[in-house]
């Protein structure tokens, strides 16, 4: 790959260096509502880089608050879509920050949310085609969370309507995308071949099956890595959690077993 600002990003964003991502998402406190106290965000943040995580999401103002010598050893991605439950549509993901905004920030990337099959798609499908055009113009990776939701997707895991949305980011300039694991899950290994992207999957809540057994499957069927918000910080230790889900993706030897999981209902 020739060296431009967004190789020279990209390359960085996987800590390892082995092109796999653990992402914690905190943007949760848009959607849903605070994902900690105001006091414990700094050693949230804090847990989650010890644990070994390659980047933390968050959007801009939030991400004011992240002590900068925390940034040296977990990537910063600056997310610029929101929704929220209380919406008339939590679907309707809208543009709330700019790349030139997350640049100042030190972002080491940008993240988009787009909801294929929801009823503002075809605003959503703009933005994100705005936002890769700066990131182009920036050198900023581009992170979409691009899921089949909406009213007119019936089924959200259906490997044909995963294996579109994917491939949507990779047209329209995205660089990393993250989606939905297909079901069964067998056939997402059809919805990674399918696209030129890194694909990461998102973690989910804790009605969903174990996290680690996830983990394990996604990474064997050939994802790129995870984003997992809620198991991380409703977790009672979130380094532990995060250290856990490191050591599968990145396929280190890990000390300490799995940790436990606890819930918040959400909407990303
Ligand atoms: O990426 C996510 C939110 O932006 C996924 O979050 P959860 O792990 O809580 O599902």
């Amino acid at each position: 790959m020739p060296l431009t600002g967004k190789s020279v990003r990209l390359a960085r964003l996987s800590r390892p260096g082995d092109g796999r991502f653990l992402f914690v998402p905190l943007d949760h406190s848009v959607s849903d509502g605070p994902v900690t106290t105001a006091a414990g965000f700094g050693d949230l943040v804090r847990s989650i880089a010890d644990g070994g995580a390659d980047g933390v999401v968050v959007h801009k103002g939030r991400a004011r608050m992240i002590d900068p010598a925390l940034l040296t050893r977990c990537s910063l991605v600056v997310h610029l879509s929101a929704s929220t439950a209380h919406g008339p549509d939590v679907n309707a993901k809208v543009l709330v920050g700019d790349v030139e905004e997350a640049v100042r920030l030190g972002a080491d990337a940008v993240s988009v949310h787009v909801n294929i099959g929801s009823d503002t798609e075809a605003e959503q499908l703009a933005d994100l085609g705005a936002v890769a055009a700066a990131c182009d113009r920036f050198g900023m990776p581009l992170m979409a969370m691009i899921y089949p939701r909406g009213p007119r997707v019936t089924d959200p895991t259906d490997p044909t309507i995963v294996a579109h949305v994917v491939n949507i980011a990779a047209d329209l300039g995205v660089d990393i995308v993250k989606t939905v694991l297909a079901a069964p899950p067998e056939r997402m290994a059809e919805v990674i071949a399918s696209t030129p992207l890194p694909v990461v999957v998102a973690g989910g809540s804790s009605t969903d099956r174990d996290l680690y057994e996830f983990a394990v499957t996604a990474m064997d069927l050939g994802c790129a890595g995870l984003a997992v918000g809620r198991r991380v910080f409703t977790s009672p230790s979130p380094e532990k959690a995060v250290r856990e889900l490191a050591s599968i993706i990145h396929r280190r030897e890990l000390s300490s077993g799995p940790a436990p999981q606890t819930e918040m209902a959400g909407v990303l």
